[in-house]
């Protein structure tokens, strides 16, 4: 999907919320249990219940790898249900992957055309040639973890090397690699703080920002300084969404919850 189909989208829906698909069988309705598929349904009563509050969907593999076989089935279902019936949504494979270089470009055609996702998250610790296969896909998007939301981002990302904090020199640096333009990257809710500094880095690229809800990240906060001129941001949110009821009202529920983070994206959006 091309960076302008998705500012599209925002503009048209009022909303920047991404959706993450993080299915844990030990947390969805008991009555799913019984159908043939209860991964996939749970996915799809999920989508069909909030698809014009979100811009984008973001399983997480773990979630399904953790399943096998049926797990990777079931993303592979996903994936074909949002394609077909929501080509306008964005879609991250949130697979956190990156590898020496041959091993990263199957990773590239894993998700982006076996499974055929826009956008895949990738760590950059290998650097530049872990990075870069990700990048030679015409819209396509690598999604490079920068400032991650948890309590560990502490231990390395933000420490001084040599002068300056190694969270901006992967900043930095990797705006200066092969089609640069395609990445975006990860920032949590929970830093912030540091988005004035971010973005005087990186003023154009759309930023991944999740750790609302369940982790205490604040919409408002990220939004004072993380927002741009075409918005620039994808809030996610899994189980804030997903998990606002485990009967047989789910989807509802969860529309519910979507539907408050949209309203308060729209009532920036109109500020702005
Ligand atoms: O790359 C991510 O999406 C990610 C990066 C990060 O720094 N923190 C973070 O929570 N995530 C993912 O975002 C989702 C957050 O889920 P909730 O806390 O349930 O909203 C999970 O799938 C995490 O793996």
């Amino acid at each position: 999907m091309k960076e302008q189909d998705l500012v599209a989208q925002i503009r048209k829906k009022q909303s920047f919320l991404c959706i993450g698909l993080d299915v844990d069988l030990e947390k969805i309705p008991p009555h799913l249990l019984q159908k043939e598929d209860p991964i996939f349904s749970f996915n799809k009563a999920i989508i069909d219940a909030t698809h014009d509050l979100a811009v984008a969907y973001k399983p997480n593999t773990a979630f399904y790898e953790a399943y096998g076989l049926k797990g990777w089935r079931a993303l592979e279902k996903t994936i074909n249900y949002l394609n077909t019936n929501h080509p306008n949504i964005f879609t991250i494979a949130d697979a956190k992957r990156g590898d020496i270089g041959n091993t990263s470009t199957r990773y590239a055609k894993a998700f982006y055309e076996t499974m055929a996702f826009d956008s895949i998250t990738v760590a950059p610790y290998m650097g530049k040639d872990s990075v870069e296969p990700f990048l030679e896909f015409e819209d396509k998007h690598a999604i490079l973890l920068a400032l991650t939301s948890n309590h560990g981002a502490y231990d390395f990302q933000t420490k001084q090397v040599e002068g300056t904090q190694l969270y901006k020199e992967v900043l930095k640096t990797s705006t200066t690699w092969k089609n640069a333009d395609r990445l975006m990257y990860v920032v949590g809710a929970t830093k912030a703080e540091y988005l004035k500094e971010i973005r005087h880095i990186i003023p154009n690229n759309f930023l991944l920002v999740p750790g609302v809800g369940a982790q205490g990240g604040s919409l408002k906060e990220v939004c004072t300084y993380g927002l741009n001129d075409h918005v620039g941001l994808l809030i996610n949110s899994s189980r804030g969404i997903l998990y606002a009821s485990n009967g047989e009202d789910f989807a509802e529920a969860a529309r519910t919850k979507a539907e408050a983070l949209q309203q308060e994206m729209k009532d920036i959006l109109s500020k702005a």
